[in-house]
Order: structure tokens, then sequence, then C-alpha cells
């Protein structure tokens, strides 16, 4: 089931010669009980995208659909209700200063009209799912970042939304914080089945947070998907650039890259080729190119490296130059890994005289 459904959104700021094209033709779909994360670099266009969801901006074009409903045919009455369904946070937390705690969380509860009694009990419930038990006299001068992150989270969930919209919502926090405030919002997504929309430049919070993510750059969806899958094969250089991959051309200098990995004592070959090699799933956690080196009789020496997960997904990439020798080699080496399940891209040479294959890309 789809809960949230973007059709060719775009959104103009101002007009004339002032006016800035915010979002151009922006199509997602995020399916029911998933977190999905926007990420890309500033002025791409991701909190304008967020934003539209619940219409705090109105989409020049195109139709937001949450919950089966289009937001936009709403009348003010009947958008107002359809909004209590969608709990918005933000990076510095919009708390009440004057209120406390308790006040702040039961404040969408009043305006829902939910007597006194009703609100302070629900207060109760969501002080103790948020993990803030016996704050709720607190004022936030006197919480912390991200314990004012949790009151904002519970008012967030006070009437029980079907979505969540998170903008930058670590962005003010220290990565200890960061790190529970994310756990929090898994927790939240798993218990009570909340769909989850988080804007993000980082891509760790993507990494452990992320079912699916849409990449953007100057208001456009780059390309976007289950985040395995992007991360596995970016189609693009913004993609690459938030990963750390370097482009797919140019010849090889490895005095720029720590070496942390060397084949056993092996004397260089005269060429060899760098690959970017990545794998998900069980393959993560196989010698893969330990494998692959033996079969091939070849050897290499890892540049870089991570193995990780990403949200429950083991997920593994490398930069590895790989001493070949010959184009038939390397074509070997290549197939192997393919046949492993790896995702393999040559990214250059480091013999300029005889290049094994420049700017070449190999998907597998
Ligand atoms: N209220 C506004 N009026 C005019 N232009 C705006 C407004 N809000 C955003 N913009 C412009 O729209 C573009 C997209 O901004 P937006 O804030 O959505 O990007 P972003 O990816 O969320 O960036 P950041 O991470 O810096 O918040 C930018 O060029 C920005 O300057």
């Amino acid at each position: 089931m789809i809960t949230i459904r973007l059709h060719n959104v775009s959104k103009t700021y101002g007009s004339g010669k002032q006016s800035v094209r915010a979002l151009t033709d922006v199509s997602i779909e995020i399916p029911s009980g998933e977190i999905f994360g926007l990420i890309g670099y500033s002025g791409a266009g991701k909190s304008t995208l967020l934003r539209c969801i619940n219409l705090l901006e109105r989409p020049s074009a195109g139709e937001v659909w949450v919950d089966d409903v289009a937001l936009q045919r709403l009348g003010k009455r009947d958008l107002q209700q359809a909004r209590r369904k969608i709990g918005m946070i933000f990076q510095h937390f919009h708390l009440l200063h004057s209120k406390t705690v308790a006040d702040n969380i039961a404040f969408p509860l009043k305006l829902a009209k939910l007597s006194k009694a009703q609100r302070q009990q629900r207060v109760q419930e969501l002080l103790h799912l948020v993990g803030l038990a016996g704050y709720e006299h607190k004022y936030p001068a006197q919480l912390s970042g991200g314990q004012k992150q949790r009151v904002a989270i519970a008012r967030a969930l006070a009437n029980d939304p079907t979505v969540l919209l998170c903008d930058e919502a670590t962005s003010a926090l220290d990565p200890q914080t960061t790190d529970s405030i994310l756990d929090l919002l898994l927790q939240i997504n798993r218990r009570l089945g909340l769909t989850i929309v988080i804007v993000t430049h980082e891509i760790a919070v993507v990494r452990k947070l992320c079912d699916r993510v849409a990449v953007m750059a100057n208001g456009r969806v780059l390309e976007q998907g289950p985040v395995a899958e992007v991360f596995l094969a970016p189609q693009h250089d913004v993609t690459r650039q938030l990963l750390g991959i370097a482009a797919p051309h140019g010849t090889v200098d490895t005095t720029q890259e720590d070496t942390v990995a060397t084949a056993a004592g092996e004397p260089p070959m005269s060429a060899a080729a760098r690959l970017h090699v990545a794998c998900a799933g069980a393959q993560a956690n196989q010698p893969v190119l330990a494998e692959v080196a033996a079969m091939t009789n070849t050897t290499y020496t890892i540049l870089r490296g991570t193995v990780d997960t990403l949200k429950d997904t083991p997920f593994a990439r490398f930069t590895v130059l790989w001493n070949t020798g010959s184009q038939a080699t390397l074509q070997a080496v290549v197939d192997a890994l393919r046949a492993r399940g790896c995702q393999v891209e040559i990214q250059g040479t480091t013999s300029p005289d005889t290049p094994i294959q420049a700017e070449a890309e190999v998907t597998v």
C-alpha cells in the first residue's frame, strides 16, 4: 500500500525575475510503514519537497496524495483535519519555551479538543514512548538537545499520525545523541507502523534508518529506490559524491589514498586497474576479493574499504588496485566478481602508456 504519492510536483517561490524554481516534476511513491530518505546537498529542494507533503508549501503544479486523499482539493477545515495525521519535527525543535514539556506535548491534543483527562493520559503514554517519563514539569530550557527533540517527537505523535515528516531532525545534535534519536525513530516506525520521511544531507542517516532513498539536486530527483540498490549502483555523480566514491575516470594516484591491505608480498605487475567493487547481502561478509584473486592468479591492494550495514543488510564496498597485466585478465576478474553478485566499475589504470580501459564503466 502506498501512503504518500507525489505526482509531477513543481514549486516556484516568488514571481518574475525574483522567482526561484525549487522543485521540478518530482514524482515519488512511499509505501506504508517504510522510512524514506530525501538526501542531497544544500539547496537541492529537500525541505521544500517535505513541506509539500503536508502542504506547508503549496506546490505550484502537481498533486500530493496522503492516505489516498488529494490534499490540494481539501477545504481549510478538512486540510486541518488531514494534517493531524501528518506529524512533523524540525532541526531546531520548535518547542514553546514558556510551556512545560507536558503542555508542549498536549498542545495539538488541545487543538483536537480532547478533554483534560484524555490529554493527561495521552501525555503520559507519549512521555513513556519517547523515554522522558517524569519530565512533564520541566521547561525546554532545562533539557538537552536530544531531550528537546524527544519532546518534539512526542508532540508530533500526539494525534496518532500515519506519517511523520523529519526535517534535518538530527542536524543540530552531536553524533551520540543523533544515534539515540535515530534509534527512537526506528523503534517508533516498527512499533507504530508509522511511515517516516526524513530529510538529511548525511549519508549515515540514510544508511542506518531508511528503506528507500531519493537523491535530489537542483529541485529534481536524480534517482530513487531501495537503499541497497541505489548505494550499490549509483547512477549520478551527486550520489557518488555523497557516498564518497570517485568518478569513473582518470589515472590512478595511489599516493592520495591509504593502503589498508596488500595481497601477500607480490611484486606489482606492469599494469593495474582501479576498481570500485560493492556488494550487499550475504556476499558482503564473504572473502570475495581474495577468492577472485586466487582464481585468476592476480593480486590486489585495497585502497579504501568499508564493511557496514544498510539498516539490516550487510554492505561492503572497496576501491581496489587490481594487478591484472592484460585486458583479458581484467575481464576475467570483473566477470568473476560479477558472478559473485558484486557491482564492479573500472575507474582507471596505472599504466597511461598502455591503458587497459580508460574511462570504462562495467555495470554488473
Ligand atoms: N521561502 C522561500 N522563498 C524563496 N526561495 C526559497 C524559499 N525556501 C527555499 N527557497 C529556495 O528553494 C531552493 C530549495 O531550497 P530547500 O530549502 O528546499 O533546499 P534543501 O535541499 O532543503 O536545502 P537545505 O539543506 O539548505 O535546507 C533553494 O534555492 C532555496 O533558496
